[in-house]
């Protein structure tokens, strides 16, 4: 494989680390790219951004203002989206628009965020999946085309999970065969879409649907909300941006006001329902909620969002404890890279092993809610159900592991890992949204919990249960699982918790209905148990899955591959094992002793794959350029890039800040 040559000597230290990996690097980014010709495709597409101009910020992103930071990020999204729009689809085929290839190749252009990327993101999505025939054949080419840019207006400032309580309007007026958006109250502003404050000309917009005086609920509705020539406001529209945040610093999230603002019939998004010329509404959906189907389709796409994320943090916080040394272990010693430090590589290797894990759980995802939407297209959705908990689940589970994970990647890199130039912090403020944004974490595993309870009642009438619930078949009347410490055994353990804490939540629900509570206030009581089984079924899908489909996918790896894809599978089973020590103690008759025999197992595993953690890093082929980090570059100039980078900041510009003159001296000399 052709390693973008660095300009500078590596680091010797970090050179040695290269020399000791005793795999094929090369053949493991085949396997995380999805195949070879997968991975020429994605350096061809790196090329492009590469050699147009990404990455060429005179000053870093972050020390610039407010509006400087937009405006440039407004000026690279156009280059950015030119590039996509003119050779990047023709390379990945139109239809793969939100190729995880394209969306990390935007990291190379962005180190924050990308106005833009909601548009691609949830706009054009959103008109895949929600538009008639006639309707997508008028929108989307333009949306594609970036004739119009959108945003997804559906959060308002007083709801953001509880969807049916939106209370935008679109009332619709037969004789003009218009619908009339309004917004009657403060808390029905439209609040926090990305891209809507200042980029975006058209969004999507969720209402309430009115049409002969009775209301059908939400409904989505395409929206133009700017000139396109002025780029005005249009009247009746109120729109701006909502104010700094803890990231998405380049963004605009925005803020949107309707005043009886006036919509034609045809831009209501009728593939689920329609209002008829008269008035008359009809619905052809099968099932209720198709119009959050572009919720359900990012949730999908955001565990291999996390996985690249996770990749990142831990390519930099790898390579930087290969370069850093710290602390003498023995008199007159040299003293040792930190990532010899166990305490470090159990920081650290289950970074590695989370990115493959949700890697492989992440096209297992994809190829489910395919399958899905082609029971769908035949008029089944008795599948969907299992994929909203599913996804539901997994979106929560893999943020908030991504999240923490990074934050330890961060803290493994002591103070300069909380350096903006190291990049770690972009990364974990960005991954910190994505615990909140299309669904909240709690609100999500309820969700998943709500799936589960039912699936229980039915394991427990003799019912034969879908496959990512078909242990509670199996578990439904275990007591304790006899503890098998074979990897399998961890795996199985894992299905007897779940089982278990969605069996005691059904029974709590039972008692207290029992006991004279009504059903909903049984069922909020119990929701800190219900949100505990929902994240164990979710560990137990995880680890189900990436052990299965690590399996397969070396089946036809090398040996020292498939060794090393196998160790970080292990290391990831017994990392979780021990993080569920009391769970199992609980469902299981795992002793003291073999909870010690399994710590002593996983220490041993770090050690073995001490000699291989750079390689495996390097598999990630994170290109300089796309990594965005003093301490995590090829070539180890870690010292170098942060003085460098030191350098770049603007206080540094001139010797002396005005700020002496006016403000300090007057102090010192008693003159303020
Ligand atoms: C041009 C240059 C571009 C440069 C950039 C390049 C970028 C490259 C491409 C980018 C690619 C990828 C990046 C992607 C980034 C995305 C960024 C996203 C940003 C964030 C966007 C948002 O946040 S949008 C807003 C999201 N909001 C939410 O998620 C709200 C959460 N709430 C809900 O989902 C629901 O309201 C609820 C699930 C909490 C409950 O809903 P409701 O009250 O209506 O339902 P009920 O409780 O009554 O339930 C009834 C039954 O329905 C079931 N249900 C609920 N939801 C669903 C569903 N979605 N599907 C199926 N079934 C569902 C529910 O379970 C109930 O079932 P029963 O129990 O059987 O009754
Ligand atoms: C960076 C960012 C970008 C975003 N982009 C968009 C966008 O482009 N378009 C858009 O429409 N929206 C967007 N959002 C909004 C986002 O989807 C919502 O913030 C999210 O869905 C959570 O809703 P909320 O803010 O109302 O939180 P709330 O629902 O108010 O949550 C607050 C707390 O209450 C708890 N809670 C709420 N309901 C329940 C319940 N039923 N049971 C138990 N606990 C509960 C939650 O767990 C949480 O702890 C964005 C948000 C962020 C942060």
């Amino acid at each position: 494989m052709k390693i973008n040559k660095p300009k500078h000597d590596v680091n010797p230290d970090l050179a040695k680390e290269r020399l000791k990996c005793n795999f094929n690097i090369e053949e493991v980014t085949n396997i995380i790219d999805g195949g070879k010709d997968k991975t020429v495709q994605r350096k061809k597409i790196e090329d492009i951004a590469l050699n147009n101009g990404a990455s060429l910020d005179e000053v870093p992103e972050e020390c610039l203002s407010i509006k400087e930071r937009y405006e440039n990020a407004v000026r690279k999204s156009c280059v950015y989206g030119n590039l996509v729009r003119n050779e990047m689809l023709e390379i990945t085929g139109i239809e793969n628009f939100e190729s995880p290839v394209l969306r990390r190749t935007a990291d190379a252009f962005f180190k924050d965020i990308s106005p833009f990327m909601l548009h691609l993101g949830m706009f054009v999505p959103t008109l895949i999946g929600q538009c008639t025939p006639e309707q997508t054949a008028e929108w989307l080419p333009k949306a594609l085309d970036m004739q119009i840019i959108g945003a997804y207006a559906q959060t308002e400032l007083g709801h953001g999970t509880f969807i049916r309580g939106l209370e935008t309007t679109a009332t619709y007026n037969p004789e003009k065969e218009e619908f009339v958006l309004h917004s009657p109250t403060i808390t029905s502003y439209k609040w926090w879409a990305g891209g809507l404050g200042k980029t975006a000309n058209h969004c999507v917009v969720m209402a309430q649907l009115y049409t002969q005086g009775k209301c059908h609920g939400t409904h989505l509705f395409i929206v133009k909300i700017r000139d396109l020539d002025t780029h005005m406001p249009l009247p009746g529209i109120t729109v701006g941006e909502i104010g700094p945040r803890m990231g998405f610093s380049s963004a605009d999230n925005g803020f949107l006001r309707f005043d009886h603002f006036r919509i034609p019939r045809e831009n209501m998004l009728m593939k689920h329902a329609k209002v008829e010329k008269d008035g008359v509404y009809v619905k052809s959906a099968k099932h209720g909620k198709l119009t959050y189907g572009t919720m359900v389709f990012i949730r999908v796409t955001l565990v291999s969002e996390m996985s690249f994320n996770i990749s990142k943090a831990a390519t930099i916080a790898i390579r930087y404890s290969a370069v850093r040394r710290q602390t003498e272990l023995r008199p007159n010693e040299p003293e040792p890279q930190i990532l010899d430090y166990p305490t470090q590589q159990h920081k650290l290797f289950i970074c590695i092993a989370t990115a493959h894990a949700f890697q492989l759980t992440s096209c297992w995802l994809w190829n489910t809610f395919q399958a899905v939407l082609a029971d769908m297209k035949k008029g089944n959705v008795d599948t969907l159900p299992e994929l909203h908990a599913l996804s539901s689940c997994l979106k929560a589970v893999s943020t908030s592991d991504a999240l923490s994970h990074i934050e330890q990647c961060r803290f493994a890199c002591g103070g300069h890992g909380y350096m903006l130039s190291s990049n770690l912090p972009f990364i974990y403020s960005f991954v910190a949204a994505t615990r909140t944004y299309e669904g909240d974490y709690t609100v999500l595993l309820l969700q998943t919990a709500r799936f589960l309870v039912k699936a229980s009642e039915q394991a427990e009438a003799g019912k034969k249960l879908t496959q990512t619930v078909s242990y509670l078949n199996r578990t439904a009347n275990a007591d304790r699982l006899n503890w098998d410490n074979t990897h399998e055994g961890i795996i199985k353990s894992f299905q007897v918790i779940a089982a278990g804490k969605i069996g005691q939540c059904v029974k709590s629900i039972r008692d207290r209905t029992a006991s004279g509570m009504d059903y909903e206030d049984a069922w909020l009581m119990t929701t800190v148990q219900l949100v505990g089984a929902a994240e164990a079924h979710c560990r137990a899908v995880l680890l189900n899955t990436y052990w299965s489909e690590m399996r397969k996918i070396t089946e036809a790896s090398s040996a020292d591959v498939k060794k090393v894809m196998h160790q970080l599978a292990v290391l990831y089973l017994m990392y979780w094992a021990l993080e569920k020590t009391g769970d199992l103690l609980k469902y299981s008759s795992v002793s003291k002793k073999d909870l010690d025999e399994l710590q002593r197992r996983y220490e041993e595993l770090l050690a073995e794959l001490r000699p291989n953690a750079v390689g495996l890093v390097d598999a990630f082929d994170l290109r300089d350029e796309i990594l965005h980090s003093s301490l995590g570059s090829y070539d180890g100039r870690v010292y170098e890039r942060l003085i460098e980078e030191a350098h770049k900041s603007p206080l540094n510009d001139e010797p002396v800040n005005q700020s002496f003159h006016k403000y300090t001296k007057p102090l010192m000399l008693g003159k303020l």
